[in-house]
C-alpha cells in the first residue's frame, strides 16, 4: 500500500490540477447521471404510469418542479424529453472530455516515469550493474512498466467508480435513507467478505512477478547463448525449461483468473439476493411508494455494477502491487547509487584533461564484494606516465580488467587514493572531465544496430566523412569498410553479429580514435585480429605514442614489445613494473614465467 501511495504522491506531482479537474469532471457526470434516472419519473407520470400528483412529494423532482414554475415552463412530453437529451448529450460530451483527460494524464505519468526509471538507470555507478542481472532492467522497464501503467489506469476508473458511488449513494439518501441505508448496510458486508479475494490477488501478483523475471532472465540468457545451445545440442534442456516455466505462468493466470471470477460470481449472487430482499423489505414492510421505488431500484441496478467493478479493480490492482515496489526499489536503488558525475553542474560537456604527470594508484585496495574477505586489488602503487604507452599484463583473473576500470574512475577504491596529477579522482570534475577524455575498445566491442557512419559518429557528431575514413585507416578498418557496397551507409546487425570479431574490434577501435581522446584504453582490443591486422594496429599505435596516454591490456605479450612501460599482475598484487626489456631478462619473474610460457606453446 505504501508503494501505491508512493506512486499516487507522484501521479499527483505529474497531473497537478489536472487530477482535481478530472475529478471535478467525473463528479458532475455522475451528478448528470443521476439527474438523467431521475427524469425517467416524470415521463412516467406523463406516460400515467405513476400519478401525477404523486410525483411532488420525490425530493428531487418537486425541487426541479419549482425550478421550472420558476421559469413559467410548462411541465410538456416535449420539455420534459429535450431537457432528457440536454441532459444525457451533455454528459456523454463530458464523459469524451474526461477520457481523453484521463488517458493524456495516464500515458503522460507513465512516460515520465519511465524517462526518470531510465535516466535513473543510464546515471547509475558501474558497480551497480555489477551486482545485477541486465535481464532485471528489461524485466522492469517493460512488463513491470506495463503493469504498473495498467495498476495507474485502475487506481484512476476506481477514483471514478468512488465518486460516482458516493453521488448516487447521496441521491439515493435523499429520495429514502431507509431504504438506502439498508442497501450500503448490505454492500458494506460484501466490501468486507471481499477482503479475502484482495489479500489472495496480492498473494498471485507477487507469484506474477517473480515468474516473469525469472521468463526474462531465461530468455535473455537463451538467446544470448543460442550459438552454444545449437553447437552442443542443448535444445531439448532449454525447451523442457521454457515448457515447465509456460506452465507455471498459465497456472498463474488461471488462479487469478479463479479469484476474480469466484469473486464475481458470489457479488453476483449476493446482489440478486439482496435486490430481492430489498424490493419485499421495500414493498411489505416499508410500504415504500411504487415511484419511489421505481427510482431507488433503477439508480441501485445502476450503482451495483459500479460497485462490483470496485471489487474487481482492487484485486487487480493489488495483483500490480509488486511492480509498482519493484520500480519504486529500483528508482531508490539508482539514486544511491547515482555516479557523482551525473549532477545539475556537471550536464554540459568535460572540460579537457590536460594532464601533465599521469595516474597514480597508491595504496589501492579493491573488493567486489565487501562482505567476502577476497580482493580484487590489494596495495596496488602504480603510475602511469602521460603520452606513454602502459602494458597491463598477467594471468586470467589477476585483476587487469580490475585496475584498469579504476584508473577510468569506474570504479572507487575501498582503501588508498587514484590521483590525475596528484589531485584524486574523488573529485567529482576530475572525474567527469578524465570520462570525456577517454577512448575505451573493450574485449567484447559493442556496436549498435545502425549504420556505420551512426556507430562512429555517436562520439563525435561534427565528424566529416574524410575524418571517418582517417580514423577508419588508423583501426586498419577502412578497407574492408570500402569492400562493403553501401560502405559508411552499411547497417550492422545487432550487436555487429554480422561483422568478425575482428572487424568489430577494428571499427570500435576507430571509433575511440574519431573522440580524440587524451587516454586510450584497449582491453585486449587486438585479441580477434589476424598477425597482419594486428601489425597494422600495432604500427598505428606506435604512431600515436607521445601524442596521448595509451594503456593495454594484453594477453599476447608480443603485442607489448614497444610500450614503455609493463606492469605485471598476480592475484589481485602488482607483481612487477619495469621496461620490456628489463623485465624479460629477469627469467625468474612472472613476466619472464610468462614470455617463457608462450614462447614454448608457440614452438
Ligand atoms: N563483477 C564481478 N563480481 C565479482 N568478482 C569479480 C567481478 N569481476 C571480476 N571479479 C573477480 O575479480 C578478480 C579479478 O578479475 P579481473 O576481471 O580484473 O581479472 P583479469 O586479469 O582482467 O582477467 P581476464 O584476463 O580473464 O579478463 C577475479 O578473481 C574475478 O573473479
Amino acid at each position: 500500500m505504501k508503494d501505491l501511495f508512493y506512486f499516487i504522491g507522484k501521479l499527483n506531482g505529474f497531473a497537478g490540477y489536472r487530477l482535481y479537474l478530472n475529478m471535478l469532471l467525473i463528479l458532475v457526470i455522475s451528478l448528470l447521471e443521476g439527474i438523467g434516472i431521475y427524469m425517467i419519473i416524470p415521463l412516467l407520470g406523463m406516460i400515467g404510469i405513476v400519478e401525477q400528483a404523486s410525483l411532488s412529494g420525490i425530493p428531487l423532482i418537486s425541487s426541479m418542479e419549482k425550478i421550472i414554475d420558476g421559469w413559467s415552463w410548462e411541465l410538456s412530453l416535449q420539455s420534459v424529453l429535450g431537457l432528457y437529451v440536454v441532459i444525457v448529450g451533455g454528459q456523454a460530451l463530458l464523459s469524451r472530455c474526461q477520457a481523453l483527460l484521463n488517458g493524456r494524464i495516464l500515458q503522460g505519468f507513465i512516460r515520465t516515469l519511465r524517462m526518470q526509471t531510465y535516466e535513473g538507470l543510464i546515471h547509475a555507478k558501474w558497480e551497480f550493474f555489477l551486482r545485477r542481472r541486465t535481464s532485471d532492467f528489461h524485466h522492469i522497464m517493460s512488463s513491470e512498466l506495463g503493469r504498473v501503467n495498467q495498476g495507474t489506469f485502475l487506481f484512476l476508473q476506481m477514483i471514478s467508480a468512488f465518486l460516482f458511488t458516493v453521488i448516487q449513494i447521496a441521491l439515493a439518501f435523499w429520495l429514502s435513507p431507509v431504504l438506502s441505508a439498508l442497501v450500503l448496510l448490505a454492500g458494506g458486508s460484501l466490501v468486507l467478505f471481499g477482503r479475502r479475494f484482495v489479500r489472495k490477488s496480492k498473494v498471485v501478483g507477487e507469484q506474477t512477478t517473480a515468474l516473469s523475471r525469472h521468463y526474462f532472465a531465461g530468455i535473455q540468457e537463451h538467446f544470448n547463448g543460442i550459438k552454444d545451445i545449437k553447437s552442443n545440442q542443448l535444445e531439448p534442456s532449454h525447451l523442457n525449461w521454457f515448457n515447465h516455466l509456460s506452465r507455471r505462468m498459465e497456472e498463474n493466470f488461471i488462479q487469478y483468473g479463479k479469484i476474480n471470477a469466484m469473486s464475481q460470481l458470489i457479488y453476483r449472487l449476493a446482489s440478486v439476493v439482496l435486490i430481492a430482499g430489498f424490493v419485499y423489505a421495500a414493498i411489505e414492510i416499508l410500504k415504500t411508494p411504487p415511484e419511489q421505488l421505481v427510482l431507488i431500484v433503477l439508480i441501485f441496478s445502476r450503482l451495483w455494477p459500479r460497485f462490483i467493478g470496485i471489487q474487481s479493480h482492487a484485486e487487480q490492482l493489488v495483483s500490480q502491487f509488486p511492480a509498482f515496489r519493484a520500480i519504486r526499489q529500483l528508482q531508490s536503488d539508482v539514486e544511491s547509487d547515482r555516479e557523482r558525475i551525473h549532477t545539475e553542474e556537471n550536464t554540459g560537456k568535460a572540460l579537457p584533461l590536460r594532464m601533465n604527470q599521469g595516474i597514480q594508484c597508491r595504496e589501492v585496495d579493491y573488493r567486489y564484494d565487501s562482505s567476502l574477505p577476497v580482493y580484487a586489488l590489494r596495495s596496488v602503487n602504480v603510475h602511469i606516465p602521460v603520452n606513454r604507452m602502459t602494458a597491463i599484463v598477467g594471468k586470467s583473473g589477476s585483476g587487469k580488467s580490475t585496475l584498469m576500470d579504476l584508473l577510468m574512475g569506474l570504479i572507487q577504491p575501498e582503501r588508498g587514493e587514484v590521483l590525475i596529477d596528484g589531485v584524486s579522482l574523488r573529485e567529482e570534475t576530475l572525474l567527469h572531465t578524465l570520462r570525456g577524455a577517454v577512448g575505451y575498445v573493450p574485449q567484447d566491442p559493442f556496436l549498435f544496430h545502425e549504420s556505420i557512419r551512426d556507430n562512429l559518429k555517436m562520439v563525435s557528431p561534427e565528424a566529416s566523412d574524410e575524418e571517418l575514413w582517417e580514423a577508419l585507416d588508423f583501426s586498419a578498418a577502412g578497407d574492408f569498410v570500402r569492400t562493403l557496397p553501401l560502405g559508411l551507409d552499411t547497417v550492422i546487425g545487432d550487436r555487429g553479429v554480422r561483422l568478425s570479431g575482428g572487424e568489430r574490434q577494428r571499427l570500435v577501435l576507430a571509433r575511440a580514435i574519431l573522440k580524440k581522446p587524451s587516454i586510450l584504453v584497449l582491453d585486449e582490443a587486438t585479441s580477434a585480429l589476424d598477425s597482419e591486422n594486428e601489425q597494422l594496429i600495432q604500427d598505428a599505435l606506435d604512431q600515436l605514442k607521445g601524442t596521448m596516454t595509451i594503456i593495454v591490456i594484453a594477453h599476447r605479450l608480443s603485442t607489448i614489445r614497444h610500450a614503455d612501460q609493463v606492469i605485471v599482475m598476480e592475484q589481485g598484487y602488482v607483481v612487477q613494473q619495469g621496461g620490456y626489456k628489463q623485465l624479460s631478462q629477469d627469467h625468474q619473474g612472472t613476466f619472464g614465467q610468462l614470455l617463457q610460457a608462450q614462447t614454448r606453446t608457440a614452438l
